[in-house]
């Protein structure tokens, strides 16, 4: 399979030889992602300035050092990202699927194995290739529905994770004819990385039709983004073109990329023919709406799609506007949905630390460290400054200390939790921005060095329960332990055991007797 990524401008190369680097303008510039290893804690300086690329793939820079987590804007695309980056596996989910047809008359189908839905043999052959067995829960259900005769429309939401872009993967690649050449599918990204997440999977999974094409349809000034500070690998067999002229048509049957570039390509460039696409692809439609001008522009382009064009919208998560959008693109549809799977504190022991200072915190930690034995522990802070000073003085403590903070790259995020994962340093110093949808099972000591709180100053609940709660699967015991330091904060937690009807127990941490019990 092919890639074709065009609009690049003639002063715009693309260093096919050399791999893709991290951090522009960094001292990192140069790094190849392959052998770059995480600096060590000493090595991990803070910097003042914030390099984040907007949604043109413009990189801004702005003083953040001293933002509170709160104040930093949640970055659901990196987020996003982060997720695809750090899974290693499919996300098991005990809860039942919800499915509403269209028509409650109709049967419903669901398939326990990938033979049961008559694929091209070249299709089996690719999935059974990336190492599927069966159908994960999801997919059970929403592939007999996208690949039923004739084509419905489907909203399926499911927490990441859970199988939702292979199932739409596969829809595509079954509906697509390799021997016409032009675009026959199209699959609307957020951003430019998520789209090249999105297309090496289907590069593999359609590995087995040579003659397929896939085509990326996002700026060249992405490439350029992308080539300075952004360590993907370009997929295998790209094809770079400089130059497709305006009114000629693409061949690449499969177009994948960010709403801006897909509706130029309709439109103003029509490099594509939007009525002969037959499969339509929304995907996460709630990192889609959180971009401005992204929901206007998918609309614009559902427009101009024929009547009978399979819409398929997905989502990891189900607010109200995402499902308003979600009715405005996709007409008569079936709904799946899975519900995530919940956390719960019943197996969590909770205590509170009462300090009356930053460093007392600190000493409470040391002591803490010193009494019991931590495998591996969690810790959260308010504000980046804390954290990474938090991080430097533990590490001078002798402690192997990671620090994740918000002015990282999304591939160096990834490569810091990679390293926890794996046991390389055993405390990660964080604030919750950054650690917000990372699971490390492993994990059974949650330290908040700040309780949780949201803008307005009042406790964080969902915040608390998702930092130190556990689903029902993972229910090994776990610790947790609040530092108080003033009347505010005391305040805070009192009114977080009374959200959760919890009782949070108070530890004298000068006390080791007292500390070695609860270890127990
Ligand atoms: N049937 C399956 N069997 C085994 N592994 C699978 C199966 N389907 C998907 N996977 C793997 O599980 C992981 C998650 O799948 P996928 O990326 O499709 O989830 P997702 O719901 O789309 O997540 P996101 O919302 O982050 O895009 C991937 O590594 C994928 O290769």
């Amino acid at each position: 399979m092919y890639a074709v990524i065009p609009l690049l401008t003639s002063s715009e190369t693309i260093p096919l030889d050399r791999g893709p680097v991290l951090g522009s303008g960094s001292k990192n510039e140069g790094m190849d992602i392959r052998d770059m290893k995480v600096e060590k804690m000493t090595n991990l300086q803070i910097k003042e300035e914030k390099v984040k690329a907007d949604t043109n793939g413009i990189i801004k820079t702005s003083i953040t050092a001293d933002k509170t987590d709160e104040e930093e804007k949640e970055d659901r695309a990196a987020q996003s990202l982060l997720n695809k980056l750090i899974r290693s596996n499919l996300v098991d989910n005990t809860n039942q699927v919800e499915v509403l047809q269209r028509d409650p008359n109709s049967p419903l189908y669901s398939v326990k194995s990938f033979e049961e839905l008559r694929l091209k043999p070249q299709l089996l052959q690719g999935v059974y290739a990336m190492g599927f067995n069966r159908p994960s829960k999801i997919q059970e259900n929403a592939l007999p529905m996208m690949l039923a005769e004739p084509p419905q429309n489907l909203i399926a939401q499911s927490q990441s994770g859970t199988g939702k872009t292979a199932a739409f993967v596969l829809a595509m690649l079954s509906r697509v004819e390799p021997a016409d050449r032009y675009p026959q599918c199209l699959c609307l990204s957020p951003t430019y990385e998520l789209a090249l997440q999105t297309g090496n999977v289907i590069e593999q999974m359609g590995k087995f039709y040579p003659e397929l094409k896939l085509a990326y349809a996002v700026r060249g000034n992405k490439c350029e983004y992308s080539r300075a500070g952004f360590a993907f690998e370009i997929p295998m067999k790209v094809t770079w073109v400089s130059t497709v002229e305006r009114g000629q048509k693409i061949s690449e049957q499969i177009v994948i990329g960010t709403p801006g570039t897909v509706l130029d390509w309709c439109s103003k460039l029509k490099f594509i023919d939007p009525k002969k696409i037959k499969v339509f692809v929304l995907d996460e439609a709630d990192v889609m709406i959180a971009t401005q001008g992204h929901q206007d522009q998918s609309i614009r382009i559902q427009r101009m799609l024929p009547r009978n064009c399979q819409m398929l919208l997905f989502s990891a998560t189900f607010e109200d506007s995402v499902w308003k959008f979600a009715q405005k693109v996709v007409p008569d549809p079936n709904v799946i949905k899975l519900k995530r799977e919940e956390e719960t504190l019943d197996t969590i022991k909770q205590y509170y630390v009462l300090c009356s200072s930053r460093d007392e915190k600190f000493q409470a930690l040391c002591n803490l460290y010193g009494a019991i034995t931590i495998a591996q522990a969690m810790i959260f802070c308010h504000t980046r400054k804390t954290a990474s000073w938090l991080a430097a003085e533990l590490s001078k403590e002798g402690h192997q200390v990671a620090l994740l903070s918000g002015e990282m790259m999304v591939e160096q995020r990834a490569a810091v939790i990679e390293r926890f994962r794996e046991g390389k340093e055993k405390v990660l110093v964080t604030t919750n921005v950054c650690a917000r949808g990372i699971d490390v099972e492993q994990v059974s000591v949650v330290i908040n060095f700040d309780l949780p709180v949201d803008k307005d100053g009042n406790p964080d609940n969902e915040t608390y329960l998702h930092r130190i709660g556990r689903t029902g699967r993972f229910g090994k015991r776990g610790l947790a332990v609040n530092m108080v330091d003033s009347k505010h904060s005391m305040n805070i937690l009192n009114r977080i055991q009374e959200h959760f009807n919890k009782k949070i127990e108070r530890l004298d941490t000068d006390d080791l007797d007292e500390i070695e019990k609860i270890a127990n």
